[in-house]
């Protein structure tokens, strides 16, 4: 069951229909082809077994994931390939472990030279939250209060978008704000890197504004008017 959900297209976090439409990441990069995407229940299953048989914690892992994001980004869009010297990147985190992951990717960032700045509409009041939170401001990396209302001002504004806003625990239809950020990006032809998988990938909802997800085996963009185009398939 779980064989079926998987798919043998494109690097797991990078959308296809941004591979063609950036035009200016690294091709290496974005072209390697032999990875395999995990579904949901074996995302899960890994989280599992890093946290209960190996005994990772959630930050260890955390600073990882995001440390790797953003040395992939640093790689598929080095700084000094963007238009803008230091190259802006809007790091857009939603309220769960994703969100975390981008918290920690917008300071590595920084460290390598882009200039990050950080949307977190819904931010959870807990310790390790906060703590990422503080890094960021400690490293004079802005918060916007807003989401920037229209596609073409994120285009004129950043460079790159980085989203963190759901992971694999993402299900059901998309709930504001989300549903508006979500649908904003949809509509952006800077390129948007994933962390872990397009966020609201595997939502049924047609007309949600959801970015392109993996279904059945095929990348699909869903657009707010409820047409789905095809991206590409394994
Ligand atoms: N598995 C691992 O070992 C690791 C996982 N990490 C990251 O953690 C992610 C999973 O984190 P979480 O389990 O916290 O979950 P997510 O970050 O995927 O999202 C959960 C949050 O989204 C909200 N949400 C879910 N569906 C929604 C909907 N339809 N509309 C609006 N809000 C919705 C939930 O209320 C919850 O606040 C992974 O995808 C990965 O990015 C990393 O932090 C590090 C290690
Ligand atoms: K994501």
């Amino acid at each position: 069951r779980l064989q079926a959900h998987a798919c043998r297209v494109g690097p797991t976090w990078w959308g296809p229909q941004r591979l063609s439409s950036g035009g200016r990441g690294d091709p290496e990069v974005m072209a390697s082809t032999a990875v395999r995407y995990l579904s949901q229940e074996e995302a899960q299953a890994v989280d599992e077994e890093l946290f209960n048989e190996y005994q990772f914690s959630v930050d260890q892992l955390m600073e990882l994931a995001g440390l790797s994001c953003a040395t992939a980004i640093a790689k598929a869009y080095p700084p000094t390939s963007m238009s803008r010297s230091p190259a802006t990147v809007l790091v857009i985190c939603g309220p769960g472990n994703n969100g975390g992951d981008g918290l920690v990717c917008a300071r590595h960032l920084k460290l390598f030279g882009y200039q990050p700045t950080i949307y977190y509409p819904k931010r959870p009041n807990k310790p390790l939250f906060n703590a990422l939170v503080t890094q960021c401001q400690k490293m004079d990396i802005p918060f916007l209060g807003e989401m920037p209302p229209e596609p073409m001002l994120i285009d004129e504004l950043y460079d790159l978008v980085v989203d963190a806003i759901f992971g694999f625990s993402f299900k059901g239809d998309v709930r504001e704000p989300f549903r508006t950020i979500l649908s904003i990006l949809n509509g952006v032809t800077v390129p948007i890197a994933s962390i872990d998988i397009p966020s609201g990938s595997g939502s049924k909802e047609v007309g949600s504004g959801v970015l392109p997800c993996l279904e059945d085996g095929m990348w699909r963009r869903e657009t707010l008017e409820g047409s789905s185009q095809t991206c590409s398939s394994p």
